[in-house]
């Protein structure tokens, strides 16, 4: 690996918005639109680094929004990454402490630094990473359906499409009784249910009914910020917990395992703050013999491309929601689109994220673009 600093010469933010092919629905709301930034981001050797913004534009899975991304990058981090020259990617979350949370504001830039640094070591990003798979198995998230039968009709597409794992969004009243139709219809499917923190301990016997439907995980039963209750849950279920929202940090993974508020974790690079903090959970999770897979947030291509590259770490050992293109998008803004084959996505071996963003297509979704050099930085001073 070449030794020489990175020295970025501007950022430039491509505002983006995406049309879902279906509604996706989950217990706290509806997706029709996916709105984000593009990061892209030069060097003055003239490589070229992509990231994606993955908050939402409303703050119904966690605080961050699209607008609140902009305030965050432009304001505070895109200064603080321009200030000086960076070794390595790893450096990044380290120059960004100073700024409380806004993780996914973060790592959409620490994830453009880290294409430009595996591009300009002419590495796939996977490989840089120190991961070693070259295939990953992919499951798929489904939305909450108006019946069982929708459901029931839902899975049995992606059966056939080959993914290795269901999980189906639930609600309160729209949970035991729809997964047990599916269970029906397809009895050794791997199942799982993901609540989006829909319910609370005085559920529990809706939640212990679960168990009876031998479900791989219930992923964030309960409350986004908690791990306390999750704890107590947990001890009453049979059904491992899976954590999604509640997990920020490593710190917060230790403490959430150390409790035993879960037995699984699903890593979103975007929620704990970039590639980096994922991997120091990932390690920290494969020495404590934690499963780990990685969630998604509706990506397109470019964040998608950081996922897979992720995943090919050995402790992601379930199948992730990293689902192909074709699945979110009618044209997904990558050459080529990422594909499933039985289950599979095959990890590209080209320098980077390992794909080409298409920049036609690119600018066919742009609402905007703004330019950050040296040049024109806006930095709030205390
Ligand atoms: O297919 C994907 O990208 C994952 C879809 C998904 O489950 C999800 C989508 C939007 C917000 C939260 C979640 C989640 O994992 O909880
Ligand atoms: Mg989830």
């Amino acid at each position: 690996m070449t030794n020489k600093s990175i020295s970025i010469r501007d950022v430039t933010l491509h505002r983006l918005v995406m049309r879902l092919k279906d509604p996706f629905t989950t217990s706290f709301g509806t997706f029709q639109e996916k709105e984000f930034f593009v990061i892209e981001m030069e060097d003055d050797t003239g490589c070229i680094g992509f990231g994606e913004s993955v908050a939402f534009s409303s703050p119904w899975y966690s605080e961050e929004t699209v607008e609140t991304n902009k305030h965050i990058i432009e304001k505070f981090l895109i200064p603080l990454l321009l200030e000086s020259p960076i070794e390595h990617p790893d450096e990044v979350s380290k120059r960004f402490e100073s700024i409380k949370r806004n993780n996914m504001a973060k790592s959409a830039l620490e994830g453009a630094v880290w294409d430009l640094f595996a591009k300009r070591n002419k590495l796939p990003l996977y490989k840089a990473l120190g991961g070693e798979k070259q295939q990953i198995d992919v499951g798929i998230s489904i939305g909450i359906q108006p019946t069982a039968k929708a459901l029931v009709h839902v899975v049995e597409g992606f059966v056939n499409e080959g993914y290795k794992r269901m999980k189906v969004k639930i609600k309160p009243g729209a949970d035991y009784e729809m997964l047990k139709e599916v269970r029906k219809h397809f009895p050794d499917v791997l199942l799982m249910a993901d609540a989006n923190s829909a319910y609370t301990l005085k559920d529990i016997n809706t939640l212990k009914k679960l168990d009876e439907l031998g479900l791989m995980m219930i992923e964030q039963p309960l409350a986004h910020d908690d791990i306390i209750d999750h704890a107590k849950l947990q001890s009453e279920l049979e059904t491992p917990i899976c954590l999604d929202e509640s997990i920020h940090s490593l710190e917060d993974a230790r403490k959430a395992v150390e409790l035993g508020s879960c037995k699984i974790i699903n890593i979103k690079i975007g929620r704990v703050g970039g590639i980096t903090e994922s991997k120091k959970i990932h390690d920290y999770c494969a020495q404590q013999e934690i499963a780990v897979w990685c969630g998604g947030m509706l990506e397109a291509g470019i964040g998608r491309a950081h996922n897979i590259a992720l995943t090919t770490l050995p402790q992601f050992i379930l199948p992730g929601d990293t689902a192909g293109s074709s699945r979110y998008w009618d044209r997904d803004i990558i050459d080529p689109e990422v594909t499933v084959d039985k289950g599979v996505i095959h990890v590209p071996n080209k320098p980077g994220i390992g794909y080409e963003v298409n920049r036609e297509v690119l600018e066919s979704f742009r609402l905007d673009k703004t330019v950050y050099s040296q040049k024109n930085l806006v930095t709030y001073k205390q």
